[in-house]
């Protein structure tokens, strides 16, 4: 067998030491460059079947290295370095098509692994559509944990291709977020990202929004209306919640996913489309198939690509970097200066178990931000929705602070506000309505409290 050369493109001299005495050590040629420029000459040169790079470098950085490599056609596989494993870095990286990326400092094995891997698959690395764009993602994916890493590297890897894609995991866990991430890592991104809500929705009313209708097709279509399908053309159609649709719907959509076509209610005329599906579920939908509440086949067409995220108690890790992410956006949205969270409010936040994942959390650090008297959050600033520790009626804390009543009444209905969204979904409607107040006196208050 041949020896294999690999050639390890970084800055540092330490780094390129380092890989240049593993990978000798380990039977490779191993060769070095101490930037981008250099790299390019070698590639030329010396051939290498696998290139290690880091990805920042003045001048020629490792992704424009990894795009020169890639438009000349080769397959050589290329593993990106870097010491800030961002989301963007993440999905950017897979997208460009590196083989893969590690962050620094990595472990001696992790390295070793994932060259041989390479080696092994230099004649069969997929080839990645090389987009050279700029990385519009709108899209904030906080979290560094392993898992999380991976489905980075899956949403790169799947965003620029056609395929339908089913995002799972539990609710609140971040399915709209990738469902966006996949769509602005897209050909697609400056076409319409059209979001359908396939729960709480009646059959005609679910069909009627994803199809459109001609004028006079039923008593109230006054007007011809667009469908969802129709406006989502040369963009990304994601329906949240698929698993609650009825199987006379499931029937229409899959005709509308196989044949890219569909009527509109009361129509003659079919309508062409082209649109990327991605759909999201909290329930498994494989037992759905099971017992016969979805069919099989809309189920296949669907799950061409399976995303999943798992709950946040499971990947506990991650939590730090949430809740910094949360404080930062809610210090902006509220104007407030709030630190972090005490020790022991910290703690609270890494025993719980998190029944609600991120959406919980970002509630609670949203509430903790409005509610804090410092600037540090303490576990009296803390209500969790299910368990752990409930705080002291919120009425009682703030009138034991000596606070104007003005803002007492403010913060409380705040709070009875904020409760009443989350517990409704985030529903305006069903929130005004459970809390016996007309929808219009809700925007009002949600206005006049800044809670938009
Ligand atoms: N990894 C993450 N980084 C930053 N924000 C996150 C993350 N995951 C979730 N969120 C936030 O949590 C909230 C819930 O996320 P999202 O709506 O994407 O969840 P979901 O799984 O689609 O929920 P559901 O199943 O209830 O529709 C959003 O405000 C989202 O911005």
């Amino acid at each position: 067998m041949t020896q294999k050369r690999i050639l390890v493109v970084d800055d540092e001299e330490g780094v390129r030491q380092f890989l240049y005495d593993v990978l000798t050590h380990e039977g490779y040629r191993v060769e070095t460059a101490v930037n981008g420029e250099e790299c390019s000459v070698k590639l030329q040169q010396y051939k290498p079947d696998v290139v290690i790079t880091d990805i920042r470098m003045p001048e020629k950085d490792g992704f424009s290295l990894l795009q020169e490599i890639k438009s000349t056609g080769l397959n050589t596989p290329v593993i990106l370095m870097t010491a800030f494993g961002t989301t963007d870095v993440a999905i950017q990286a897979m997208k460009l098509g590196a083989f893969d990326y590690i962050i620094k400092p990595f472990n001696l094995d992790e390295m070793i692994q994932l060259v041989r891997r390479a080696v092994m698959q230099i004649d069969s690395v997929a080839a990645f559509p090389g987009d050279t764009g700029k990385n519009h993602s709108e899209v904030n994916i906080i979290g560094s944990s392993p898992v999380m890493q991976a489905l980075y590297k899956d949403i790169g890897r799947v965003a620029d291709s056609r395929a339908t894609v089913l995002i799972q995991g539990e609710s609140g866990t971040g399915k709209e977020l990738v469902a966006r991430a996949i769509h602005y890592n897209s050909s697609r991104r400056n076409k319409p990202f059209i979001k359908i809500n396939c729960a709480n929705l009646p059959d005609n009313l679910l069909e009627s929004e994803l199809f459109g209708y001609e004028r006079g097709a039923f008593t109230g279509a006054t007007s011809k209306k667009q469908g969802k399908f129709e406006l989502a053309h040369h963009g990304t159609i994601f329906f949240d919640e698929i698993g609650e649709i009825s199987l006379s719907t499931q029937a229409k959509l899959l005709r509308a996913i196989q044949e890219k076509e569909f009527d509109r209610i009361g129509g003659t005329e079919t309508i062409k489309v082209d649109v990327r599906i991605l759909a999201a579920t909290n329930r498994k939908l494989e037992l759905s198939v099971k017992e016969g509440g979805f069919r099989e086949d809309l189920f296949f067409r669907l799950n061409v690509v399976n995303l999943f995220i798992p709950p946040l108690r499971e990947r506990k890790e991650d939590i730090p970097s949430l809740v910094a992410h949360f404080l930062t956006k809610y210090n902006q949205e509220f104007n407030r200066q709030v630190k972090g969270f005490s020790e022991e409010a910290t703690r609270m936040l890494m025993k719980y178990e998190w029944p609600g994942n991120v959406r919980e959390l970002e509630n609670l650090c949203e509430r903790a931000v409005i509610m804090t008297r410092g600037t540090i959050i303490v576990p009296e600033d803390i209500e969790f929705t299910v368990g752990e520790k409930k705080a002291a009626p919120l009425f009682m804390n703030r009138s034991e602070q000596n606070l104007p009543l003005k803002q007492i009444v403010a913060d409380v209905e705040r709070q009875v506000i904020l409760k009443a969204l989350q517990d409704n979904n985030w529903c305006r409607s069903s929130a005004a309505k459970s809390l016996g107040i007309n929808r219009r006196s809700l925007y009002a208050k949600i206005k006049e409290l800044g809670l938009e």
